[in-house]
């Protein structure tokens, strides 16, 4: 679907930016704090873990939170021998840009309008050196913005937006509001991801629904769009976050049994299955050896 619509762009579209990506994710959220870039920096370190070439961009100019994620804060992007910027690797198949590599501080501000912002976005695509792409996962801020249109018009080969939202009610009607704006921006939404959604007791065992469970699914089901599932609240994701570790490796050797990591990868494959339209998951491709930092 998207290359039909690239095929055939409006007369007064501008040009999409000129980088080899199989597949432009966009991962949104209608309101903050749900949660939607540890869902994108997880489900980037998922494709990569996969053996998919993967590109994290993380386009909250603002509140650029990818790198304190990924434990990589204070990494600059270096331009060599060419004119481009080359992004911040994590694995061998993962590389990141964020605003926050480009900050003389990390505590700076960015105090920009609009049109700044859509210079940097281009930047961000054609002014770095990604090499080939299978995936570009895009963390956008939270809402209706400016980054999700700018980057809705130049990124190439857009497979649509996940929307992430936690499942009490007040996000629910968030959600709605999210998925009418990608669909107004003629974009697909590849499905809803219900974070947070119940928490194990660490101490007793039992699950806890602190923020109820099962909202996105029924959102999902209302909106005729596909639940891509749910990830639930875990406080060693929260813990992972906070010390700067992708979760699968903060506890290597029991990260692969772990239920939470297991929902992230089924998420991501369910993902897969979507976007490369009813294909499985290549089962050649090896999953690539961690690289704990
Ligand atoms: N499944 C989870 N289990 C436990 N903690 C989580 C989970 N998902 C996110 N968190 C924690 O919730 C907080 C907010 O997460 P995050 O920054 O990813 O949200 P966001 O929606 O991107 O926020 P913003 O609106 O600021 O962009 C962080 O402390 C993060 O570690």
């Amino acid at each position: 679907m998207a290359e039909e619509r690239q095929a055939h762009p409006p007369p007064n579209m501008p040009e999409r930016a000129n980088i080899s990506v199989r597949h432009v994710v966009l991962i949104l959220s209608g309101k903050g704090g749900v949660g939607k870039t540890t869902v994108a920096a997880n489900l980037a370190f998922a494709f990569a873990n996969h053996g998919f070439r993967t590109g994290l961009l993380d386009l909250d100019i603002h509140g650029p939170d990818i790198p304190k994620i990924l434990g990589i804060e204070g990494s600059r992007m270096d331009s060599y021998d060419t004119k481009l910027m080359e992004p911040v690797s994590v694995t061998g198949n993962l590389a990141v840009v964020s605003m926050a590599f480009l900050l003389p501080e990390t505590s700076s501000p960015v105090i920009w309008r609009g049109p700044m912002k859509t210079g940097a976005i281009r930047q961000f695509l054609e002014g770095v050196h990604w090499g080939e792409l299978d995936y570009l996962v895009v963390d956008l801020p939270p809402g209706t913005g400016d980054e999700a249109l700018t980057i809705a018009q130049f990124a190439p080969n857009i497979a649509g937006a996940v929307i992430v939202t936690t499942p009490q009610d007040m996000a629910i009607l968030d959600i709605k509001k999210a998925v009418r704006f990608v669909q107004t921006i003629g974009l697909p939404v590849i499905g809803i991801i219900e974070n947070m959604s119940g928490m194990v007791c660490p101490h007793c065992g039992k699950e806890i629904d602190i923020f109820g469970k099962g909202g996105g699914k029924q959102a999902a089901e209302e909106m005729g769009v596909p639940f891509l599932g749910a990830v639930p609240l875990d406080p060693e994701m929260r813990k992972a976050a906070d010390e700067g570790r992708p979760f699968l490796i903060r506890s290597p050797g029991m990260a692969r049994d772990n239920p939470t990591w297991k929902q992230v990868d089924a998420v991501m494959e369910k993902l897969v299955r979507i976007v490369e339209e009813g294909g499985e998951i290549d089962a050649r491709k090896e999953k690539m050896p961690l690289n704990p930092m």
